[in-house]
């Protein structure tokens, strides 16, 4: 569904990226991790599509990123479910209708999508949150939204970076467990973690593999789990 090949990213002159292979399948979870600054955010932009690599080649759903308009790109950003470190809402809109931005973009919203959004701000806690203008809300509460928010469309693959960073325990766990229940279901998960404790919680529930970065370099330490 997203294939890296031999992809090199650099930033003035310094290289973040080096000959990076990567795939992503269905049925597929990965946990990306590597030290601050390693470049996790920079692959997940990748996969996203929201940026080029210097050399090698990405491809998303098959096609070549270089041969894609803006259009199709966004086009296969929305198949994706993109969890960011810093999710954008917009501060004037209640928190339900921030969720449901996915659908209204494309056309009215209707009872049915109203009443998912619904079910998933209550899952990741935040039912009584629906009437809150963003500003009001904690971290971990902003970032169990963007959560929802990606989730929402039925996205056919989630990229999710650092979803966790903001989370108590608990709610970490819980947000791991809806990602595995929807990777269980066949849905690809790329997920960037500082979060050893949490991979090592993930190993009962998911046939898990770790991607190491570290000095430009992709490792995968599939047996480390
Ligand atoms: N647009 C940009 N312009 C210049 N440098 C950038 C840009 N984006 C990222 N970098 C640099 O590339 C390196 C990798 O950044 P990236 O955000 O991918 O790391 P990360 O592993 O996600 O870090 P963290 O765990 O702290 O979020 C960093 O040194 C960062 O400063």
């Amino acid at each position: 569904m997203i294939d890296l090949s031999q992809v090199t990213v650099g930033f003035g002159g310094r290289m973040v990226l080096a000959d990076v292979t990567f795939s992503l399948q269905p049925g597929d979870f990965f946990f990306l991790t590597g030290p601050s600054g390693a470049g996790k955010t920079t692959l997940l932009r990748l996969c996203a599509g929201a940026m080029t690599p210097a050399e090698g080649e990405v491809r998303l759903f098959g096609r070549p990123l270089s041969e894609m308009t803006s259009d199709a790109r966004a086009g296969a950003r929305r198949r994706m479910g993109i969890v960011y470190q810093d999710t954008q809402f917009l501060d004037h809109l209640p928190l339900e209708e921030n969720i449901l931005l996915p659908f209204t973009v494309r056309g009215p919203v209707d009872a049915e999508m109203r009443a998912q959004a619904q079910d998933l701000m209550t899952w990741v806690g935040l039912g009584g949150h629906r009437a809150a203008l963003p500003p009001t809300l904690s971290g971990g509460e902003r970032q169990r939204a963007a959560l929802a928010r990606a989730l929402l469309p039925a996205p056919e693959l989630v990229l999710a970076d650092e979803p966790t960073g903001n989370l108590d325990w608990e709610m970490s766990l819980k947000l791991l467990t809806l990602l595995i229940e929807l990777n269980r279901l066949g849905t690809p998960v790329l997920m960037a973690t500082h979060d050893l404790a949490l991979i090592r919680a993930a190993k009962p529930m998911v046939n898990a593999r770790v991607l190491r970065l570290k000095d430009g370099k992709l490792t995968q330490a599939g047996a480390a789990l």
